[in-house]
């Protein structure tokens, strides 16, 4: 539904170039949720910018709908998108519902007025419609802003920011919102800095600066970053284990790193496993015939935070992971 093949984008003249995209290669599937994560600058702006044919691109390939961009069927593409940029761009002097009416028009929408009053009221702005845009607080601007991009029901929607200066409960009601649109069938390319969200939201994420760091999907990145890790709890009263002894009852399965208790908290073994279903029982049954005395057994959980803070620190050297 989306695909980019080396995608490049230089900004300025030949005396002073910045490469602000560098050879993006990337497949986002009909229907998928992709989230574009990276920090400020990374390029995504810019990477949706040329993907919606708002900007030309420098060099490489990309399809949008099955429609090459820069190939001379721009609008045809521009036609069957909908963006939400960073800043919604309204009329801020006309009604909500005006706003909208304009836009669903434009597209040529079989029944604009239909289309407008759906969207108002998904996004719970029915009441205010013939208020002026201007007169809207931040998040309801957004929710109008997001309307504006799905007035005319495009196959692909690319929302940059969606939750950007939002309070908790405007940034839930549009996160909520744009899971409603995940079981529709539409592509929606989404870039945050909410990494809470991306995962809520994602069905698959990249993590991008200047180029494609790694790209799958969270639990996927997960596990190919930290691997699987059970902990095992003693009590405190537990006896200490003999880790030769503990090594030779567990072949296969990589020595704990153990760290140490103390009178209220007992020894906590940290195993690195890769099927958790058909290794921790076998970790269990070992330690229980050393006399370990258990306590809790529990797995790691690392979130996308950490995830996305290990693939952008090190990112020249998670070249793997793609
Ligand atoms: N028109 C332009 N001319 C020159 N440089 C530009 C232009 N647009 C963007 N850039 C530069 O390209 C880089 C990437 O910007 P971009 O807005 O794509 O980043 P971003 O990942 O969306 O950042 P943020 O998360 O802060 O919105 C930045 O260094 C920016 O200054």
């Amino acid at each position: 539904m989306i695909a980019a093949e080396g995608l490049t984008k230089v900004f300025g003249g030949r005396e002073q170039e910045f490469l602000a995209v560098d050879a993006l290669d990337l497949e986002v599937d009909e229907g998928e949720v992709f989230g574009f994560l990276g920090p400020n600058g990374a390029g995504k702006t810019t990477t949706v910018r040329m993907l919606a044919t708002l900007v030309g691109a420098s060099s490489g390939r990309a399809w949008v709908n099955g429609i090459q961009i820069g190939a001379g069927r721009d609008a045809e593409i521009r036609a069957r998108i909908g963006i939400l940029t960073e800043s919604p761009g309204l009329y801020e002097r006309l009604s909500a519902e005006h706003n909208l009416r304009i836009f669903a028009e434009l597209y040529g929408c079989a029944d604009p007025a239909g289309q407008v009053e759906k969207y108002l009221r998904l996004l719970g702005l029915w009441e205010r419609r013939d208020d002026p845009a201007g007169t809207f607080s931040k998040g309801m601007k957004q929710k109008l802003a997001i309307a504006r991009a799905l007035v005319h029901e495009p196959a692909v929607v690319f929302l940059d920011e969606p939750t950007s200066g939002l309070d908790p409960e405007a940034s839930k009601n549009v996160c909520d919102f744009v899971e409603t649109l995940r079981g529709q069938g539409r592509t929606i390319f989404l870039c945050t800095h909410n990494l809470d969200e991306a995962e809520r939201l994602c069905d698959r994420v990249g993590v991008f600066q200047q180029r494609l760091i790694a790209v799958d999907s969270p639990d996927a990145l997960r596990r190919q970053l930290f691997g699987r890790q059970t902990v095992v709890q003693l009590a405190p009263d537990s006896p200490v284990l003999d880790p030769q002894r503990l090594a030779e009852l567990l072949p296969g399965i990589e020595p704990a790193t153990v760290v140490a208790g103390d009178e209220q908290n007992g020894v906590q073994l940290i195993f690195t496993v890769r099927q958790p279903h058909a290794e921790n029982p076998e970790i269990v049954r070992a330690l229980v015939g050393c006399g370990a005395r258990i306590e809790a057994v529990t797995e790691v959980h690392h979130s996308l935070e950490d995830v996305y803070l290990s693939l952008i620190r090190d990112g020249a050297a998670q070249e793997g992971v793609r």
